[in-house]
């Protein structure tokens, strides 16, 4: 019997609460890579509009779940609640299971060191740029894939060209100055980068990933560039002139380079 992992886009959540709403960890089309490569034959990706946020709990289990899969087991996590405000529940899904003939199992809780591993924990380790916890939970190092956009054009008057990677409207669960490696067509720089709003340029708000490799002189654009994080240098911070901050760029780089240099760069990404 194939398998099929069926997730919601947008999550319920941004739906209903799209500034509330955490950040997201991957990119849809980096989600679905994933579980293929755990195996999973199927994802069904339901758009989550009106229509489907009104479907009662049971219209859900016969269009979507007997009618439109043919289910013939459920797995779910003992807390997921789900239909028309929330009435569908855990006990539900048995029951109803009984009547069309499906059997439901509750996913079992995956922990670490006594941690529920879970996306508030990666978002957690992230936030305190603890990278080596983050890696732990996701079983992979944390990386932002996208491609290469073109930018302001600042970043060349400021003496350091930055890749612009196209985070869409993401929102992001990180912030600040970190190091960095990026690859690109199969190689690997060491490099640094600035994820956040850009408060001195006073940009229009939304969050951009601005990375710098060390050593790299060509052209980027459109590429696709994966980005791994590793260790944070600082927060981002408003300057009071662009001389103040291509000062303190230099300094990052300069501090990117002496950790680069006192531990290179082995570990290729996968
Ligand atoms: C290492 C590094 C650190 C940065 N730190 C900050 C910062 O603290 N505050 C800020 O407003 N912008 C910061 N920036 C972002 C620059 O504002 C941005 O790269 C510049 O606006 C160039 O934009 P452009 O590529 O669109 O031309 C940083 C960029 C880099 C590469
Ligand atoms: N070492 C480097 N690191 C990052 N990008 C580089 C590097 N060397 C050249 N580039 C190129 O420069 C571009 C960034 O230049 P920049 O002046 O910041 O322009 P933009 O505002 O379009 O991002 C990158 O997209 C890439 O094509």
């Amino acid at each position: 019997m194939p398998s099929c992992v069926v997730i919601f886009e947008p999550q319920p959540r941004e739906y209903f609460a799209p500034q509330s709403a955490p950040a997201r960890l991957a990119r849809l089309r980096d989600k679905v890579a994933l579980l293929a490569a755990e195996g999973v034959d199927r994802v069904l990706c339901l758009a989550f509009n009106q229509r489907l946020s009104k479907l009662s709990a049971d219209e859900f289990v016969e269009t979507i779940l007997v009618d439109g899969l043919g289910v013939k087991h459920l797995e779910v996590g003992d807390d997921f609640r789900f239909g028309c405000d929330r009435l569908g529940d855990f006990a539900f899904l048995q029951n109803a299971g009984q009547r069309h003939g499906f059997t439901v199992e509750a996913a079992q809780t995956v922990e670490l060191d006594g941690l529920r591993v879970s996306s508030t924990q990666v978002r957690d380790a992230l936030a305190a740029a603890d990278f080596a916890l983050a890696e732990r939970l996701l079983g992979r190092p944390f990386r932002i894939r996208g491609r290469v956009l073109h930018g302001q054009k600042l970043a060349r008057q400021l003496g350091t060209p930055t890749a612009n990677v196209q985070l869409k409207r993401r929102r992001v669960p990180l912030s600040g100055v970190y190091l960095v490696s990026a690859q690109v067509d199969g190689k690997v720089w060491p490099g640094v980068a600035n994820i956040g709003v850009r408060p001195t340029v006073a940009g229009d708000g939304s969050a951009h990933l601005e990375v710098h490799l060390l050593d790299f002189a060509g052209d980027l654009y459109g590429r696709r560039l994966t980005v791994e994080f590793h260790h944070k240098l600082r927060d981002e911070q408003r300057f009071a002139s662009l001389e103040a901050l291509k000062s303190a760029i230099d300094a990052d780089i300069a501090a990117a380079r002496a950790h680069w240099h006192a531990q290179p760069l082995t570990k290729s990404l996968k």
